[in-house]
C-alpha cells in the first residue's frame, strides 16, 4: 500500500461513510480506533478525525494525542473532531442552545482556501451537532459559518505547524453536504498529496503478491458458500496460489433448489477446485425433531464443522498437509469487532465456519478483511467471477433451517424449495431480482382451511419476505407490485402439494428481524 488516508473513529455512526468516500476516490483508507494511533510510516498521507456521540465538555470525552498527529501530516477534524481539536489547542466549546440538526448552508465563506474550491457559497451541508465551537485557537483563522454558527469551517494559519490543520463543524461525508465530495477530494488529493490509484486492479494485484508471499507453497482450505464473499475470497486465493487451494462447497440439505448443482458448476467453469460434499443425510439426522431456532443454529454451527473436519482428514491421508484456512471476512465483520461501542446482546447466533481454527490448528488467510460489499464485488468483476454469483442475495449460512419455523424434515425442505423457487424466478422475470436487496421464503407451522376443486384444504402456510436494506443491519419491507404478488402467490398454491395460503411479510427491521429465526 503506498498511500493510505488514516481515520481515527470516535464511534460516530458516519465513519464507515469517510472510509467509503475516501474510497471512492481511489484512495486506501483505513480506520482504527480513536486511541490507537499506529506508527506513522511513509504510506499515510492524511489523518481525519471522526465525529462522535460523545461531548468534548463530557468529563468521559474520548481523548487521542494531538501530539501525534499535529504538524506530522495533514488533519482533518470533523464535528466532534473538529471541536476536539478547537478544544485541545485553547479555543472554547460549549454546549449550547443553537443546536444545529440537518441542513445548514455555508452562507460565510470568509476566505479562499485550496479546501473550499469548488464550494460556492450558500452551498448545503449537514450538521448534526449540539456542542459549538465559540473561539477558535490562537494561530487558527476562520473559514466559513453558517447562519446559526460562526465556526463551521477553521484552519491552521500559514506555518503555524509543518503540517496544515483543517476543522469542520458539518459532515461531508453524507450526501447532503452537496459538494461533501469536493471537500474530502480538496483534502485527500490535493491538501494531503494523495494520487488516487488505488483501484479494482490495483488491489487484485497487489493483494495477489502478498498472498502469494504470506502463503508460499502451502495448501489452504476455504468453505465456499455460494455467496459473494467466500467466492471472490476464493478467486483471489486462486490466482495467488493455483490448485493449493481447495475448497469444500457443504450440501448441508438445507440449501435452495438445484443450487448445490448449479454453484459447483459455476466453480467448475471458473477453474476453482472444489469438493462438494454431499452432507444432507448427516444434517437432517442431527436436526431431528430441534425446533428452537437457537438450538437449530447451533446445531448448523457444529455439523459444518464436523464435515469439515472429515474433509480435512481425508485431503491430511493424502499427504497434502494443510497450514491455512481461507475466509470470506469483509470489512463491516472487522470494524465491529474492534468497535468503539462495546458488545451488544446475542439476536442470534450468527453461524460461520468460524469455530474452525481452534480445532484444527489452522492459521487464518482474509483476503477481503479491508473491503465493503460492493467494493468486494467491484473485485469480483476484476477477476471475472460470474455476474450470477456477484449479484446474489446474501443467504444466511443456515440457510433453509432458519427459514423452517418448527422442526426440519426433508419433506419439509422440498416443499420450501419448491415455493422459495417460484419466488425467486418470478422475482428475476419481472425484473425485480436486482431491486430488492434481499428476498426469501418462509414456511410456517400453521395449517389452516382452504377450498381446491371444492374439496375443503387444511394445509401449510408461506410467506413471502423482501428488504430493502443498505448492510441488513436496518431494513425496510420492500413495496413490491400487487401483480406479482398475485403471479407469485396463484403459483405456489397450484403448484406446491401442501400449501393452501401465501402470505407476504410487512414488517421492518428493527423491530422485526429479516429472518424469521
Ligand atoms: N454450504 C457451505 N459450504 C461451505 N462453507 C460454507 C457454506 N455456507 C457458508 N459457508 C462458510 O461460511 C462463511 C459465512 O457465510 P456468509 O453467508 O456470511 O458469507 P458468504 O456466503 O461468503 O457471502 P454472502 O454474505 O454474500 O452470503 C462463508 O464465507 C463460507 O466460508
Ligand atoms: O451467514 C449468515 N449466518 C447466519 O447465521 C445468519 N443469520 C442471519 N443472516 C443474515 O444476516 C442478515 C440479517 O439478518 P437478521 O435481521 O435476521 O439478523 C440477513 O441478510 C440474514 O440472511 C445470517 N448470515
Ligand atoms: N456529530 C458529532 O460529532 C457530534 C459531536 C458532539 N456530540 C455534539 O453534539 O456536538
Ligand atoms: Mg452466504
Amino acid at each position: 500500500m503506498n498511500e493510505k488516508i488514516l481515520i481515527l473513529d470516535f464511534g460516530s455512526q458516519y465513519t464507515q461513510l469517510i472510509a467509503r468516500r475516501i474510497r471512492e476516490l481511489n484512495v486506501y483508507s483505513e480506520i482504527v480506533p480513536f486511541n490507537k494511533i499506529p506508527e506513522l510510516d511513509d504510506s499515510i498521507k492524511g489523518i481525519i478525525l471522526s465525529g462522535s456521540p460523545f461531548s468534548v465538555t463530557d468529563a468521559n470525552a474520548l481523548q487521542t494525542d494531538l501530539g501525534q498527529l499535529i504538524g506530522k501530516r495533514p488533519v482533518l477534524g470533523i464535528c466532534y473532531g473538529a471541536q476536539y481539536i478547537a478544544q485541545q489547542l485553547g479555543g472554547k466549546v460549549e454546549r449550547s442552545l443553537k443546536r444545529e440538526y440537518g441542513k445548514a448552508e455555508l452562507s460565510r465563506i470568509y476566505q479562499e482556501d485550496p479546501f473550499l474550491q469548488g464550494v460556492p457559497q450558500g452551498s448545503q451541508v449537514w450538521m448534526s451537532h449540539g456542542d459549538t465551537i465559540m473561539e477558535i485557537p490562537e494561530d487558527f483563522e476562520l473559514l466559513a459559518g453558517t447562519a446559526h454558527v460562526d465556526v463551521a469551517a477553521y484552519k491552521s494559519r500559514e506555518g503555524a505547524f509543518d503540517q496544515p490543520v483543517y476543522c469542520i463543524q458539518f459532515h461531508p461525508e453524507v450526501t447532503h453536504s452537496l459538494h461533501g465530495k469536493e471537500v474530502l477530494e480538496n483534502f485527500v488529493i490535493g491538501i494531503a498529496g494523495c494520487e488516487g490509484s488505488w483501484t479494482p486492479a490495483a488491489f487484485v494485484e497487489e493483494t495477489v503478491e502478498e498472498l502469494k508471499a504470506q502463503l508460499g507453497g502451502d495448501h489452504v482450505i476455504m468453505g465456499l458458500s455460494g455467496g459473494v464473499d467466500s467466492t471472490v475470497a476464493a478467486s483471489l486465493l486462486h490466482e495467488a496460489i493455483g490448485d493449493n487451494l481447495i475448497c469444500i462447497f457443504v450440501d448441508n440439505g438445507l440449501l435452495r433448489k438445484d443450487e448445490f448443482e448449479e454453484v459447483l458448476h459455476s466453480y467448475k467453469d471458473m477453474g476453482l477446485r472444489v469438493v462438494g460434499v454431499d452432507a444432507k443425510a448427516q444434517f437432517y439426522r442431527e436436526l431431528a425433531g430441534i425446533s428452537d431456532p437457537e438450538g437449530k443454529r447451533k446445531v448448523i454451527g457444529r455439523v459444518f464443522i464436523e464435515v469439515f473436519e472429515q474433509e480435512a482428514k481425508k485431503l491430511e491421508a493424502e499427504d497434502r498437509a494443510i497450514k491455512w484456512l481461507g475466509q470470506g471476512t469483509i470489512y463491516p465483520d472487522v470494524i465491529e469487532s474492534v468497535s468503539v461501542h462495546g458488545p451488544s446482546v446475542t439476536i442470534k447466533s450468527h453461524h460461520n465456519v468460524g469455530g474452525l481454527p481452534e480445532k484444527l490448528d489452522l492459521r487464518i488467510t482474509e483476503p477481503l478483511r479491508m473491503l465493503f460489499k460492493d467494493e468486494v464485488r467491484k473485485v469480483g468483476a476484476e477477476l471475472n467471477v460470474p455476474k450470477n454469483i456477484l449479484g446474489r442475495h446474501p443467504f444466511p449460512g443456515p440457510g433453509l433451517g432458519i427459514r423452517i419455523l418448527g422442526d426440519i424434515t426433508p419433506e419439509k425442505v422440498a416443499m420450501l424449495q419448491e415455493a422459495d423457487a417460484i419466488y425467486i424466478n418470478n422475482l428475476r422475470k419481472f425484473g425485480l431480482y436486482d431491486q430488492v436487496w434481499q428476498a426469501g421464503t418462509i414456511l410456517l407451522p400453521v395449517q389452516s382451511v382452504g377450498v381446491m376443486g371444492d374439496e375443503r384444504t387444511y394445509e401449510k402456510t408461506v410467506a413471502l419476505r423482501a428488504v430493502d436494506s443498505r448492510d441488513g443491519m436496518t431494513a425496510e419491507w420492500s413495496r413490491l407490485p400487487h401483480d406479482f404478488l398475485a403471479t407469485v402467490s396463484s403459483e405456489i398454491i397450484n403448484n406446491v402439494k401442501g400449501i393452501n395460503r401465501v402470505v407476504y411479510d410487512i414488517s421492518t427491521k428493527p423491530p422485526s428481524t429479516i429472518e424469521w429465526e
